[in-house]
């Protein structure tokens, strides 16, 4: 075998390289109507313009009396103005009252506010009268009226395609009337642990076993990232039961993931097995961790499948790299990748040549600013230290050293962008 030449990393895609790739052979899922709450952190697909009026009728904002401000002006504790009640107008009832000059009508938060009342005195102003009513205190003409209209109108633009639905404009859809929603379906991610060595956890782990950490970590990660995620028990390293698992999932799957089996071993089944089908092309990235990478199409609907690295850290590197933005992009969320914070170093940090480094870190924001601190080492399969870190340090490839006191980039974890 000839000996490895030339520059360290020779042959190997950039990350830009791979994650332009990734995207461009992705496309968005096709939208459908959604029931409003399964839609809920998805953007919308469609311009929302009101079918009605908010309010849609002109209602009172206090329980009280409707009345005619010209009938209660002045009045005090000494001099009330007495009202004759002539009836009531409560939430939800139909009943619609005009009111007459000279009385007043019993009214509830929310009610119509009968035609030719201009003003709610609330109760608490008054004697509280069923058949007629003392009111105390005087209220500006229009006080506690809440006026069709004034909030939303019909044909008024209230969300624009690519807006997020989040609480409040679920909220204000409900509001509108609309119980289903233009949106794309939230991806369906299949997760898979390849690995002979791999164990559940909850089972024994003998000298030569170790638990499956990783399907868990990216079914959550998947979850995280806005996607529906199921998780496939652990599959050996045998290239037919590999295959036997995989064309099984395909049927609920939007995107498939794999964690293992992707280097230069002899059991390196994601690789041996997909590398014969001639769809996925497995490639060398720049970058620390997560080097060995696969992207591509499998099963007769051409599933997409990225296939990680097992190294627990290269994996979840990796998956935040490539997969997040690879579920962005079929969600049609944008942007695609989650964007770079500046921050100070808090430590000097080396970094190789040419390759593009994420540095697990600790994050914070003091009344000095944004700091961030390198935490645990840089070992791929050092999974406690990943789970220390709520920051990835992003070190660019021409750089090999970031000092103390330096601006670095840094990936926020776990924030919504
Ligand atoms: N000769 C070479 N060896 C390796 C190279 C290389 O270029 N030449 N690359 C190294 C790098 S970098 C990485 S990353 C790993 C990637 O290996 P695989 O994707 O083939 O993963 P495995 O060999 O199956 O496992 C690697 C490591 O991770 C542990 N692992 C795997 N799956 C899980 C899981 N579900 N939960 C927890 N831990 C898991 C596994 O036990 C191994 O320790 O290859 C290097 N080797
Ligand atoms: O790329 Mo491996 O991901 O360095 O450990």
């Amino acid at each position: 075998m000839a000996p490895a030449s030339g520059h360290a990393t020779e042959g190997m895609l950039s990350v830009e390289d791979h994650l332009r790739n990734v995207l461009e052979r992705l496309g968005p899922l096709q939208p459908y109507d959604q029931s409003l709450l399964e839609a809920f952190d998805l953007p919308v697909c469609e311009d929302i313009e009101s079918p009605i009026d908010l309010p849609q009728f002109t209602n009172s904002a206090m329980d009280g009396y409707a009345v005619r401000h010209a009938d209660v002006e002045g009045a005090t504790d000494d001099r009330p103005a007495v009202l004759p009640v002539v009836g009531e107008s409560a939430a939800g009832s139909a009943t619609s009252y005009a009111l007459s000059p000279g009385s007043a009508i019993k009214i509830m938060t929310g009610a119509p506010v009968p035609s030719g009342a201009d003003t709610v005195i609330p109760v608490e102003a008054t004697d509280g009268g069923d058949g007629q009513v003392a009111v105390y205190e005087d209220r500006r003409r229009g006080a506690h009226i809440r006026p069709a209209a004034e909030d939303v109108r019909v044909g008024d633009l209230v969300l624009e395609e690519g807006a997020i639905l989040g609480a409040r404009e679920i909220g204000l859809l409900a509001s509108l009337g609309r119980s289903h929603i233009r949106a794309r379906p939230r991806p369906r991610v299949v997760v898979m642990s390849t690995g002979s060595e791999l164990r559940e956890p909850g089972q024994e782990v003998g000298a030569d076993t170790i638990y499956d950490g990783n399907s868990y970590m990216l079914a959550a990660a998947a979850r995280a990232a806005g996607a529906i995620s199921y998780r496939v028990g652990i599959v050996p390293d045998s290239p037919d039961d590999f295959a036997a698992a995989l064309s099984d999932q395909l049927v609920r799957a939007d995107l498939v993931v794999t964690s293992g089996g992707v280097s230069m071993g002899d059991y390196d089944v994601v690789k041996e097995t997909l590398s014969r089908l001639g769809t996925v092309d497995f490639v060398q990235i720049a970058m620390q961790p997560g080097k060995p990478q696969g992207f591509g199409f499998v099963g007769d609907e051409r599933t997409p499948i990225l296939t990680l690295p097992g190294n627990p850290v290269s994996a979840y590197v990796s998956f935040e790299v490539f997969g997040v933005p690879a579920l962005r992009r079929m969600m049609g969320r944008l942007p695609y990748r989650r964007p770079l914070v500046q921050a100070m170093l808090a430590e000097d940090i080396a970094s190789p040549d040419g390759k593009r480094q994420y540095v697990r870190a600790h994050f914070e924001v003091n009344h000095r600013g944004a700091k961030v601190t390198p935490v645990g080492g840089s070992g791929s399969h050092l999974i406690g230290g990943l789970a220390g870190a709520n920051a990835l340090i992003v070190v660019d490839e021409d750089e090999t050293a970031l000092n103390m006191g330096d601006t670095a980039n840094v990936l926020v974890l776990d924030q919504n962008f």
